[in-house]
């Protein structure tokens, strides 16, 4: 009987992830070599401290702070340092050493991603990362693979866990932005620098790599453009929900065909509103979905966790069994598909409906007023609803008004509003927010 054979696997960094991958590797070793054909050996673990505390109680002579040697002896390399040195020139060592790479780096392959498939496909290795778009949830294996007969025309995701649960806890129990975002430090969703969940980079880092695998085009961050969270106040909450709908921070890549700005894809990602109907709208707490439309499939949906450590582990994981079998068959590796440049069209050349909150004066003939500034600048409204606050003497105390509009573009809205801000009857504009789903 023919030997198994044995790959040796160098970890990256013992953080939330890693650890997670450690143990599994050596809890599952059976499993993990009956599905990929050789045996995974963990060869040693590259940490900063070796006698860190750690959330798994893992061998103390798997740990070494030698990342570069370990990188050069091993057949599979797993990094999951983040950042982006020493973990770039790590995976290029990996890569120039003939190694597969897996990584759920997205910050990194959305800089440089272009530069590591080159070398990936040059060296003829796998370099793999389903761990960095939505963790667990198998989404860039099924736009890459399962979809790759179709056309993928739009893809609406919830990728960011800290910035889903923050924006649920607030809308569900009124929680304050910062006790939520503490609360999701603290079950390890955030990244090391939160600012990059609240602010949507990492949504955005997300978003370059859904819109590249979806639209065979090389995309990254400067492509995309990014509005976190930090400027929704309970109130845009609070409004929005009364009007039936969600707000959720979204990742948009969509073909844009418009004579007007030209074709494209347009990649961005904002707080949007979306009625509460929608699919997305019931992905709560820190759960990622992503929604993708497609020529001949139609609408599908990806729903799971997209944060947390044992669960993006289980997406490295597959990676790596994955990244062992092609070494144990043999064979070139097969990594992007890049078909031509598709250009990434700018934040104007978008088209959605939108939001718009007013406190206005309650005199007649103030929507009316309103409604003739929107469609002068060709901007049409699909409801508009006006709310009453009265005081305990039944008095008026202030005249709200909710418009959603039908599809219109950026440039068009941001005139609309200017218009309607110099009304007298205005007090101020509460809430401008795009809206998908309606
Ligand atoms: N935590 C999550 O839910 C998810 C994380 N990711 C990605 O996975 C990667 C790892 O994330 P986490 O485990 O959450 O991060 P973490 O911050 O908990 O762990 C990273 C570990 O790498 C170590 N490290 C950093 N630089 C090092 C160096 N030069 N030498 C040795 N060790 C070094 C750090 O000390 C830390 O222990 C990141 O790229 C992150 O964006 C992807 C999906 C989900
Ligand atoms: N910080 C990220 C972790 C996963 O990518 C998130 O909150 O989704
Ligand atoms: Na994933």
């Amino acid at each position: 009987m023919s030997e198994v054979q044995t790959l040796k696997v160098a970890l990256l960094g013992c953080g939330n992830v890693g650890a997670q991958v450690a143990r599994i590797l050596i809890d599952d070793a059976d499993a993990l070599a009956a599905r990929s054909g050789a045996r995974l050996e963990l060869s040693g673990i590259a940490v900063r401290t070796i006698d860190a505390p750690r959330d798994v109680e893992l061998p103390r002579e798997l740990f070494t702070t030698d990342a570069d040697t370990l990188v050069k002896d091993a057949d599979l390399v797993i990094e999951l340092m983040g950042g982006i040195e020493p973990a770039r020139s790590l995976i290029l060592t990996a890569i120039q050493n003939g190694a597969c790479v897996v990584t759920g780096n997205k910050a990194l392959l959305a800089q440089d991603g272009p530069t590591l498939y080159e070398e990936a496909d040059k060296a003829g290795v796998q370099l793999s990362y389903e761990a960095a778009v939505a963790g667990a949830i198998p989404i860039l294996r099924p736009i890459r693979d399962s979809l790759s007969g179709d056309r993928i025309t739009r893809v609406l995701g919830i990728v960011n866990g800290t910035t889903n649960f923050i924006l649920d806890q607030m809308d569900t129990t009124g929680a304050q932005f910062a006790d939520a975002l503490a609360e999701a430090q603290r079950l390890g969703y955030a990244e090391a620098d939160p600012t990059a969940d609240v602010e949507g980079h990492d949504a955005a880092a997300k978003a370059a790599i859904l819109a590249s695998l979806s639209f065979h085009t090389r995309f990254s961050l400067d492509d995309v453009y990014c509005e976190g969270i930090t400027k929704v106040s309970a109130a845009d909450i609070a409004s929005a929900k009364e009007a039936g709908f969600v707000i959720k921070l979204l990742a948009i890549a969509e073909k844009i065909e418009s004579s007007d700005n030209g074709s494209g894809i347009s990649v961005r990602v904002h707080p949007t509103l979306l009625p509460r109907e929608h699919p997305l709208a019931a992905v709560r707490g820190a759960f990622n979905a992503v929604f993708i439309e497609a020529e001949n499939a139609g609408e599908l949906m990806f729903y799971g966790q997209g944060a947390g450590g044992t669960p993006t582990a289980s997406a490295v994981l597959g990676d790596l069994v994955s990244a062992a079998r092609r070494l144990v068959l043999g064979g070139p590796g097969r990594t992007e598909t890049t078909t031509g440049h598709v250009p990434a069209l700018p934040i104007d050349a978008s088209n959605t409906s939108y939001y718009i909150g007013l406190d206005v004066a309650d005199q007649a003939g103030v929507l009316a007023r309103i409604a003739h500034i929107f469609a002068e600048h060709g901007v049409s409204i699909e409801t508009m609803r006006q709310t009453i606050h009265r005081d305990a003497a039944s008095k008026v105390e202030s005249a709200e008004l909710k418009i959603v509009t039908h599809r219109a573009s950026e440039a068009a809205l941001a005139a609309t509003v200017e218009a309607v801000k110099g009304l007298d009857v205005i007090n101020s504009v509460t809430s401008v927010l795009r809206v998908e789903g309606v």
